[in-house]
């Protein structure tokens, strides 16, 4: 069976830099996959380049039936691929429900001519986007559902991070992208947010994840298979264990002491 997403000879220069080097990732339909590697490794570019922010040198990208090579960002959502940022992307003083909504932009149109001329439409639309976004976040946090249009900034730093995890959701992705999620946390909350992820994967057997991560317990817990990205090269493929034992991955990421 061909893989969800399949990505070969994926390179990205800037200028003389090669932030990726030929890469070949393949991601399967319900596979979680672990991206690690040291600073600058080419993690966040990989996604940059995945979801159109970056239009990349070379290489291919393929998403289920699509060629996604150099597409648009709004296309890229449209197909199915969703992310979280390393650095927190919410509008603080915004509601929970604005900032989630954000996230079904290209399917639903919350633009101020639909809301005039299609009054109706828009108002069933609307409310089925508030019926989704409250589903989606109580499964991550009661509080939060229940506080749906509460600003975002009045919200925990663990809350936070669920409601962007829900923005990413909201579209209904194939695929999501999740860059660093436990920066800033302390241990206890990103152990709480990662028995979040792992229960909501439980409910969403298809959805596809591909989890950028330093803390090494996290990429444990949560990846069926690991990458290790060294100079936008991958250096090493396969389980947790093997990784650990990995010389290579010893030299570039684990300092040879683990
Ligand atoms: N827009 C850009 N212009 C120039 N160089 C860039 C750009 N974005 C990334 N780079 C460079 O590409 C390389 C890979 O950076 P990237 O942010 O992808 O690494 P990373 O593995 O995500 O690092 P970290 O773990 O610190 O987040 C780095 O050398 C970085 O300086």
């Amino acid at each position: 069976m061909s893989p969800l997403l399949a990505c070969s000879g994926l390179t990205m220069r800037f200028g003389g830099l090669t932030a990726l080097d030929s890469l070949d990732i393949a991601v399967g339909t319900g596979e979680t996959v672990g991206l690690v590697g040291p600073n600058g490794s080419g993690k966040t570019t990989f996604f940059n380049v995945l979801t159109g922010l970056y239009r990349p040198s070379e290489g291919a990208v393929r998403f289920e039936a699509s060629d996604l090579f150099g597409r648009s960002p709004q296309e890229i959502s449209r197909a199915g691929v969703a992310r979280t940022f390393q650095r927190s992307r919410l509008m603080l003083d915004q509601t929970v429900f604005d900032n989630i909504a954000l996230g079904a932009l290209g399917r639903v149109d919350l633009g101020l001519l639909p809301a005039l001329v299609f009054r109706s439409r828009f108002r069933r639309d609307l409310s089925a986007l508030v019926e989704k976004a409250t589903a989606l976040t109580r499964r991550f946090n009661p509080h939060i559902a229940a506080s749906l249009f509460k600003p975002a900034g009045s919200f925990t730093m663990i809350d936070r991070r669920r409601i962007e995890i829900c923005r990413a959701l909201i579209g209904g992705p194939r695929l999501l992208l999740l860059d660093e999620p436990s920066a800033g946390m302390t241990h206890e909350e990103t152990r709480h947010l990662m028995d979040d992820l792992l229960a909501f994967r439980e409910e969403m057997p298809d959805l596809a994840i591909v989890l950028v991560e330093h803390e090494m317990d996290v990429i444990r817990r949560i990846s069926d298979r690991c990458v290790v990205l060294n100079f936008g090269r991958k250096i090493f493929e396969g389980a947790f264990d093997a990784l650990l034992a990995d010389p290579d991955v010893q030299t570039a990421y684990l300092g040879g002491s683990q």
